[in-house]
Parts: C-alpha cells; sequence; structure tokens
C-alpha cells in the first residue's frame, strides 16, 4: 500500500495508521483530520467536497461524535481515507484538504467522560510495593485476581504541550503534616484507550466485545506528586497526588492500525475468572520512549502488561457499570523487568536514591522547575513504517507563589 503524500522514513505516519486527531488553523474553528506523514488530512473539508461520509462527525471540536458512531462507521471510513490517499486519481481533488502539521494547531482530541488508570504492570506494580510498603509482599494478594484500578479525575486530562504547575500539598512531616509544592514531581509512561460505543447501565461488556466499543489508543503521562501519594492514598488510593494533570497525546490510534502489534501476553498464574478470560492475544508490541530534557532515560515495552485492555475493559464493567463515549483508560505504568525500561521516575532513581545522571551533565532524582518530558512510541505495522503514537509532552512550570 503506497501513498501519494510524501511519507518520510520513521514518520510514523504512514498510510497503515492514520490516526485521528482535532487541529486548527489560525483563526478557524477546530475540526478532525489524520496524520499522514507531516500531513494533517481535514476531513471536514474532504466531507464538504463530498469526498467522505457525514460532515457532522468531522466539522467538529472533538472526535467524540465519530466515536460514537461505531465500527460499522470507523471501518468504511478508513478504508475510504485508504482509497483518497493511495489511488493517485484522487490527487488533485484531496490535495487542498491536507495542511503541513507545522502550520496547524493541534487540540485535545476528545472529550474525556470517565477516566480510569490502571496498575497493570506486574514490574510496576512490583516496584512501587517494594518503595511505598516495604516489609511486606510487594503484590498484594488481589493484584493476580484482577486489574487493580482507581477512577482519576476527566477534567484535568490535558493535551499535549499543557504547561504542568507543580502541584501543592500536605505531606507527611517529622510530627506534624508539611504543607507546599511537592517535592517528588514524577511522571508515569502509560498507553490509554478511548471509548467510542457506550454500554448501557446494567450490562456488562465481555472481553470478546472490546471492538465494537474502543475507538483508540492514546499516551498518557500521569503526573504525580509522589509525596503526596505516599500521606493521602490509604486506605481509598490516590487522590490529589493524581488528578492535577493527566496529558494525552494529540492522536487516537485506531485499533484496526494495530493488527500487526499483536502478542501473546505474559502466562497468567493463577488463571483468571471466566469474565476476565480472553482468546485474542491481545498483548501489543508497543515500545515506548521517555525524554527528560531531550535525553532519552528509558524504554518501557507494553508487550509486557500483564493484564490487557480488553481485561481491564471486562472488568471495569461487570458491575454493570456503563460505558460513556470518551472515557479514558489508561494502563497503569508501563515497566519493563530491566532498569532502562521503567517507566517513572521513582523507579528509575529508586525513590531518589540513585540519581540519573544525564549526558548533559546534569542529574535529576524527581522533576525540577523547567523539566521537559516527552513520550513516545512505536508499534510494528504490516508495512515498512512503522505505527507512530507522535508524542505527549509537558513542561513543569513552579507552584504559584
Ligand atoms: O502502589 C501504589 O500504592 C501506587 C501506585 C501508583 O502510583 C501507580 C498508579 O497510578 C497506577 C499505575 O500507573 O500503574
Ligand atoms: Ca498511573
Ligand atoms: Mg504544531
Amino acid at each position: 500500500m503506497r501513498t501519494w503524500v510524501p511519507v518520510p522514513e520513521g514518520s510514523g505516519f504512514g498510510v497503515n495508521n492514520l490516526p485521528y486527531g482535532v487541529f486548527s488553523q489560525r483563526g478557524e474553528l477546530p475540526r478532525v483530520g489524520v496524520a499522514i506523514g507531516e500531513h494533517v488530512l481535514d476531513l471536514a473539508e474532504l466531507a464538504g467536497a463530498g469526498l467522505l461520509a457525514d460532515r457532522r462527525w468531522f466539522a467538529a471540536g472533538s472526535l467524540n461524535f465519530f466515536m460514537a458512531a461505531g465500527r460499522s462507521v470507523w471501518q468504511p471510513t478508513r478504508d475510504r481515507i485508504i482509497t483518497l490517499l493511495t489511488d493517485i486519481s484522487y490527487r488533485d481533488e484531496v490535495e487542498p484538504a491536507l495542511y503541513p502539521m507545522s502550520d496547524v494547531e493541534l487540540h485535545m482530541p476528545f472529550a474525556v467522560a470517565d477516566y480510569v488508570d490502571f496498575y497493570s504492570s506486574r514490574e510496576h506494580a512490583t516496584n512501587l510495593g517494594r518503595i511505598l510498603r516495604p516489609g511486606g509482599g510487594p503484590l498484594l494478594p488481589n493484584w493476580t485476581r484482577l486489574p487493580v484500578g482507581y477512577h482519576g479525575r476527566a477534567g484535568s486530562v490535558v493535551p499535549s504541550g499543557t504547561p504542568i504547575v507543580r502541584p501543592r500539598g500536605q505531606r507527611k512531616g517529622e510530627t506534624e503534616p508539611v504543607f507546599g509544592p511537592t517535592a517528588k514531581l514524577d511522571i508515569e509512561a502509560e498507553v490509554g484507550f478511548v471509548i467510542g460505543v457506550p454500554s448501557a447501565l446494567g450490562q456488562s461488556v465481555p472481553t470478546s466485545a472490546f471492538r465494537d466499543h474502543v475507538f483508540g489508543f492514546v499516551l498518557v503521562n500521569d503526573w504525580s506528586a509522589r509525596d503526596i501519594q505516599a500521606w493521602e492514598y490509604q486506605p481509598l488510593g490516590p487522590f490529589l497526588s493524581k488528578s492535577f494533570a493527566t496529558s494525552v497525546s494529540p492522536w487516537v490510534v485506531p485499533v484496526d492500525a494495530l493488527g500487526a502489534a499483536h502478542v501473546r501476553p505474559p502466562e497468567q498464574d493463577p488463571e483468571p475468572l471466566p469474565y476476565l478470560r480472553c482468546d485474542e492475544p491481545w498483548g501489543l508490541d508497543v515500545t515506548l520512549e521517555i525524554e527528560l530534557n531531550g535525553h532519552m532515560v528509558s524504554r518501557p515495552p507494553f508487550a509486557g502488561m500483564y493484564w490487557t485492555a480488553p481485561q481491564q475493559l471486562a472488568h471495569a464493567t461487570v458491575n454493570g457499570a456503563a460505558l460513556r463515549t470518551g472515557d479514558l483508560m489508561a494502563s497503569g505504568t508501563v515497566s519493563g523487568p530491566r532498569r532502562d525500561q521503567r517507566g517513572s521516575l521513582i523507579e528509575l532513581t529508586r525513590n531518589g536514591t540513585e540519581p540519573l545522571e544525564l549526558p548533559d551533565g546534569t542529574k535529576r532524582v524527581f522533576l525540577e522547575d523547567g523539566d521537559t518530558v516527552r513520550i513516545t512510541a512505536t508499534a510494528p505495522s504490516s508495512g515498512v513504517d512503522p505505527i507512530g503514537f507522535g508524542d505527549v509532552i509537558g513542561t513543569v512550570y513552579p507552584s504559584p507563589a
């Protein structure tokens, strides 16, 4: 499959990918586009010209209308965009709807309904258990039985590039709690999936129905204040330590773009309850990269996640909780077995005791004001070009005085 649009090698945005996002040009209303090479293809414009069905899905400031339309719309739309970008006879009509990505602004791609964060990397859960609960077993007894998660704050999910203001709060002191800016600002590199088609209250969504509900995947940085977290989290879980900002990447990679990335997930022992069984191999061979101030510090492997996305979805709805269009479910921090595969600074620096030495001569334990974190990811595709996830970036700003 070859497109007539020039796609630089390694761009990650070949015609096998076609991730959806929301963009605008200066002074114009945001609308839906897909990334192709170094361009954005304006789907609202194509629909206006009669080249794509239903303009209402695309002349919108979020993907939610299109996401709610379901697979019977997603699939023909994707096929049609592939045709328009590969059949040279469409070039003259389609080319005016291509905009250089450097000329447009990318926005939050979807309106977040509910936000869930799981805890599905065995390596991450083990590392955090050792740091936060020394002396006990690192994994609590429920961890191998169900995908542990918590409900986060949908309203503070922000698009890549949004400034991250250092949060203030309480942390443990010698005798009295201390109040002030967090001294342990951290990241968590994650992959999230986005719900397109809702489910009814009272109904569960089995693992086999994943593709009927899930529109695609994004990168997530679950910014975390570790000192606030350690003091507040028992017994109900993280509250203010993770609700000040959660960044997502601007491009939503369709489920169908990841066909070549499926791998068998790690063996699950003990065998999970029937509602968590999944016949398809839903491990995804996505490799994340974390850059701190331009230096690569880790490459977490998503393929090793213990609980898979369909298991997370089945678990989140087994009690009859309804899905809504725009629900975001994040995987939990992605960490691999090697030191250079850990997905958070608390793990990379062993809770601040082993500083990272960056190639520019600086050292870091947790984030300092002015630091910039960028997370990217790629997955194998059926063609030559890998599937790129774009990036999720954030720069840390000081707490207000
Ligand atoms: O083990 C704990 O108490 C806390 C764990 C986390 O902070 C991780 C969390 O947000 C879930 C995840 O990203 O894996
Ligand atoms: Ca997290
Ligand atoms: Mg730009």
